[in-house]
């Protein structure tokens, strides 16, 4: 087992989502938000810019220059990119890796293999030593949960990309899962709505200021308006376009039914006293999506509980892994996996 006790300071904790990445601490004790990906010259075959840099190169992009990921629903699906990504992430926060330990916010159900490969990744980063922290916990921690009380604490955190939801108890993991659906979907919802209903081509910015703006997950008692130029399919110019919240309300809709199926699942599944504990004491909502306007409320008339947003809910994860840094022995575990320099675990 690599070693839990603290490091003096030089933990740095990381969240990779599939939209944005967010470090915490490190010798440097930055914190860190930018985009999870990496822009590519395809003819030179090198990376020209990570983060930041990359987004906004990718919306003024060449043809030759391609915008790369290293993430789908949570799991690594280019490993090169990942290495690329972490090493640029990783040394921005610290000047010592060598020394650090890194807590990573994964998702549930990561096979060995799929462990294995994140943690490579983070080693080969520069890391001294990687831990595996399955992200519905990190998030309950950075709620401040009371993780060790004979209490069940649920946590759903809705990403871009993925849900994370958990139930924890007594320092343990009572339940999680993780479910591939988060922001994009929606997002992709739309787009598809406004081609198929406008005729028109918007770009993604137009897309997400929408979901931001009308987007919600209640039937809206008044029905606001949203105007936004697109590029008419037929002819090529630009056409005024006014979309209805409740049209946004209807997508939003579609989308989410799976979400709150898989949710009193979990719920269903649990044992009476914490069902008890979650009616009591609630859920708490995190994650960049838990800001959808009356998704919270949603959630709690579907499952007849009280639903919290914490304030900033997208940092919830890598506030709390920082958090768990700071007292790994007390909370080993929740470790899923650990390595070190070494190769060992
Ligand atoms: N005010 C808002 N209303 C609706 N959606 C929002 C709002 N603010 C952010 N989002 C959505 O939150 C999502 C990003 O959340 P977050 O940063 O937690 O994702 P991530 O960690 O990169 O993804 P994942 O955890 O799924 O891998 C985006 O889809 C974004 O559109």
């Amino acid at each position: 087992m690599s070693s839990i006790l603290p490091t003096l300071g030089k933990d740095v904790s990381i969240d990779i989502g599939s939209i944005q990445t967010r470090l915490m601490g490190g010798t440097r004790g930055t914190v860190i938000s930018e985009p999870s990906i990496i822009a590519t010259d395809t003819k030179q075959e090198k990376v020209v810019a990570v983060g930041d840099e990359a987004a906004r190169l990718v919306l003024r992009m060449p043809d030759m220059w391609r915008p790369l990921t290293p993430l789908k629903d949570g799991f690594i699906v280019d490993y090169r990119v990942m290495h690329t990504m972490l090493n640029y992430f990783l040394n921005k926060v610290s000047n010592a890796l060598r020394r650090a330990r890194v807590l990573v916010g994964v998702p549930c159900g990561m096979t060995d293999v799929e462990q294995r490969a994140m943690m490579d990744a983070v080693i080969q980063a520069g890391a001294r030593e990687v831990f595996l922290i399955e992200r519905p916990v990190a998030a309950a921690i950075g709620c401040g949960a009371p993780i060790f009380e004979a209490r069940g604490s649920m946590v759903i955190d809705i990403g871009g990309g993925t849900v994370d939801m958990g139930i924890v108890s007594l320092g343990g993991i009572v339940d999680s899962k993780t479910i591939r659906f988060g922001g994009s979907d929606i997002n992709n919802a739309l787009l598809r709505y406004v081609r198929e209903c406008f005729g028109v081509i918007v770009s993604d910015e137009i897309i997400e200021d929408i979901k931001h703006t009308v987007g919600t997950a209640v039937a809206p008692l008044e029905d606001a308006e949203y105007a936004f130029q697109g590029r008419d399919m037929m002819n090529g110019l630009g056409r005024r376009c006014v979309i209805h919240q409740s049209e946004v309300y209807q997508v939003v809709n579609d989308c989410i039914g799976g979400l709150l199926d898989e949710l009193k699942q979990m719920i269903r599944s649990a044992e009476p006293e914490i069902v008890a504990d979650i009616m009591q004491y609630g859920i708490y909502l995190t994650g960049g999506t838990a800001q959808l306007s009356g998704l919270a409320e949603r959630i709690g008339g579907e499952l007849g509980v009280p639903v919290h947003v914490p304030d900033a809910p997208e940092t919830k994860v890598v506030v709390g892994l920082n958090g768990a840094s700071s007292d790994l022995v007390s909370l080993s575990r929740f470790i899923v996996n650990s390595k070190n320099r070494k190769g060992q675990d």
